[in-house]
C-alpha cells in the first residue's frame, strides 16, 4: 500500500462533518491530569499480545495491562465521559463498548496499514473506532493516526481531551512516533445503527430536529421531524 498519501493535512481544529467525528474536550483537564498520572505508574505490555494475526506483524507498541487497578481506573473514567457526552451519544448510537486499550507509542513505535477486526472480545461488532488523545500534540512528533478515504488520506493528531470517532470499514495507521511520547486510549463501538450512511442521516436530522426546538413557532414541524426521527431509528436499529 502506498505510504505517501496525496491530500493529506493534519486536522487539529474542530471538525463536525459525521462520518469523521471530532468530539472536543470529551475529557476535562482534571480527568486528563488525573488519567495521566494512572498512566505513569501502569504496567505495560508488548502491543503484538493483543493483535490478531496480520496486525501482529505491523504493530509495535506498548499497551497498559488491563488486569491492572491503574487500567479499571481510567477504563471508568473514560466511560463516565462518554456516557455524558451528548454528541458521542447522539452521533455514535452506541450500543456496547469494547474495554479501552490505552497504549504508549515511543520513538520507532508505530502501528502500520491495516484494518480492525469486525467482531472483537464479548462478539462485539465493531462498526466504530475511537482514539482518545491523552497528550497534546507538541509533546511528540509524528504518531498521526491516518485513515484513507476516497477523497485522499486524513491525518488526525489532536489536543489532548479530544477523540476521534471513525468507521471501522476503513483502512488507517498511526505513523511512526519520531520524538516523544503519544498516549492514547483506543476502543470501538457496536452502533444501535451499523450503517455508517444511515447514522449520518439520522444524526443530520437530529440537529436539524434539535434547532427547530429552540424556535417556539414551529412546533408542528419539529413533531413531524421528531417522528420521522424516532421511526426511522427504530426501523434501522438492532
Ligand atoms: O492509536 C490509534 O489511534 C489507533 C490504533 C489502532 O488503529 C488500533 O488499535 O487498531
Ligand atoms: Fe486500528
Amino acid at each position: 500500500m502506498d505510504s505517501q498519501p496525496t491530500n493529506a493535512h493534519v486536522n487539529n481544529i474542530c471538525i463536525l462533518n459525521n462520518t469523521y467525528l471530532h468530539i472536543p474536550d470529551l475529557l476535562s483537564e482534571t480527568e486528563v491530569h488525573d488519567i495521566r498520572f494512572l498512566f505513569k505508574s501502569g504496567a505495560f505490555d508488548d502491543g503484538r499480545l493483543t493483535a490478531y494475526s496480520a496486525a501482529k506483524e505491523v504493530k509495535s507498541n506498548l499497551q497498559l495491562n488491563p488486569q491492572t487497578q491503574e487500567h479499571v481506573a481510567i477504563q471508568q473514567n473514560i466511560l463516565a465521559a462518554l456516557n455524558r457526552n451528548t454528541l458521542f451519544r447522539n452521533a455514535v448510537l452506541p450500543h456496547s463498548i469494547h474495554p479501552f486499550v490505552i497504549s504508549n507509542y515511543k520513538p520507532g513505535m508505530h502501528y502500520g496499514w491495516h484494518v480492525d477486526s469486525p467482531v472483537m472480545g464479548n462478539m462485539i461488532r465493531t462498526d466504530v473506532a475511537l482514539t482518545i488523545f491523552l497528550n497534546d500534540p507538541e509533546e511528540y512528533d509524528g504518531g498521526e493516526l491516518e485513515l484513507q478515504t476516497a477523497n485522499g488520506n486524513i491525518l488526525y493528531k489532536l489536543n489532548k481531551g479530544d477523540a476521534i470517532c471513525y468507521p471501522c470499514t476503513q483502512v488507517h495507521r498511526v505513523r511512526e512516533v519520531t520524538r516523544g511520547e503519544r498516549n492514547v486510549a483506543v476502543s470501538w463501538v457496536q452502533s444501535l445503527v451499523k450503517e455508517t450512511v444511515y447514522r449520518k442521516m439520522l444524526f443530520e436530522i437530529f440537529q436539524v430536529t434539535e434547532n427547530l426546538r429552540s424556535k417556539a413557532l414551529v412546533e408542528e414541524e419539529y413533531l413531524v421531524l421528531q417522528q420521522h426521527y424516532s421511526n426511522l431509528l427504530r426501523m434501522w436499529a438492532n
